[in-house]
């Protein structure tokens, strides 16, 4: 589960996050959307402990951030919308270094896998430097899924993948919901994550719209064939003309 209260991020004087409160229960799948500079980013970085709030409650998988930094970055995940790799390691090598770090045991065979899921299979000696960015992206992925993390939080994760790569990335999100994880994907992809997810948060400015299950964003905000733009565009336009 991932529960937020009064989260309140500034950089300096500015503030990005101006106290957003909302809810993802445990195995629930939710997307994170909202116009460019509304605090996603932000927001996903905070939750996973790579930056520090400015105020506010944030429980991750059971951890209070502030009281126990680590137990959430053990049972979270996090992936950037460019992860770093090492270049100088093969795929097969990261998916071992991550094994190592986490003291995952008999990985190897859900290694493979996920590789083959994935596609990755040909390319699994490969050197990181010679992917090109799906790939890398899908690595990436791959890393954290071994891990079998308590809460996933993707940022972007669709952004430079194949038609192909897309549906297998949907269909094993899924999975990590089916599993019992908590999943929250930022998206700017409204269709592609409008039949993904169960749950939204919809930001704004730092300020959430919405929050709570995508049955009642769509019978309250979506209009006659009740889909995530529609949501999206009534939720922010109303913000807007609020001004
Ligand atoms: N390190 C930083 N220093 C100062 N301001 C920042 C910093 N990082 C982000 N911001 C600002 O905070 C706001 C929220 O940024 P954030 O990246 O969280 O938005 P986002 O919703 O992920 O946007 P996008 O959809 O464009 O990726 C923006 O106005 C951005 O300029």
């Amino acid at each position: 589960m991932i529960a937020v209260e009064h989260f309140r991020k500034q950089y300096g004087d500015f503030v990005a996050v101006a106290g957003a409160s909302f809810e993802v229960p445990a195995g629930a799948i939710a997307a994170l959307v909202g116009p460019n500079g509304a605090g996603k980013t932000t927001t996903i970085r905070t939750l996973c402990g790579i930056l520090r709030p400015t105020s506010g409650t944030i429980r991750v998988a059971g951890c209070d951030l502030a009281d126990d930094p680590l137990g959430v970055k053990q049972r979270a995940a996090y992936v950037p919308d460019d992860p770093p790799l090492f270049d100088t390691l093969t795929v097969w090598e990261h998916l071992k270094f991550i094994a190592s770090a986490y003291r995952l045991v008999d990985w190897e065979p859900e290694a493979d896998g996920l590789l083959e899921q994935f596609e990755l299979a040909e390319k699994k000696h490969t050197l990181a430097s010679e992917l090109s960015r799906g790939m890398r992206q899908k690595v990436a992925i791959a890393c954290v899924y071994l891990r079998r993390p308590d809460v996933l939080l993707l940022d972007e994760p669709m952004t430079g993948l194949d038609p192909s790569s897309i549906r297998t990335l949907k269909e094993m999100i899924a999975q990590q919901g089916a599993r019992g994880a908590t999943v929250l994907v930022s998206s700017h992809l409204l269709s592609l994550v409008d039949d993904l997810c169960d749950h939204l948060v919809l930001i704004r400015r730092g300020s959430v719209l919405f929050h709570g299950p995508m049955s009642q964003a769509r019978r309250e905000f979506g209009g006659p064939n009740q889909s995530l733009e529609e949501v999206f565009f009534r939720l922010t336009s109303e913000a807007e003309r609020s001004v």
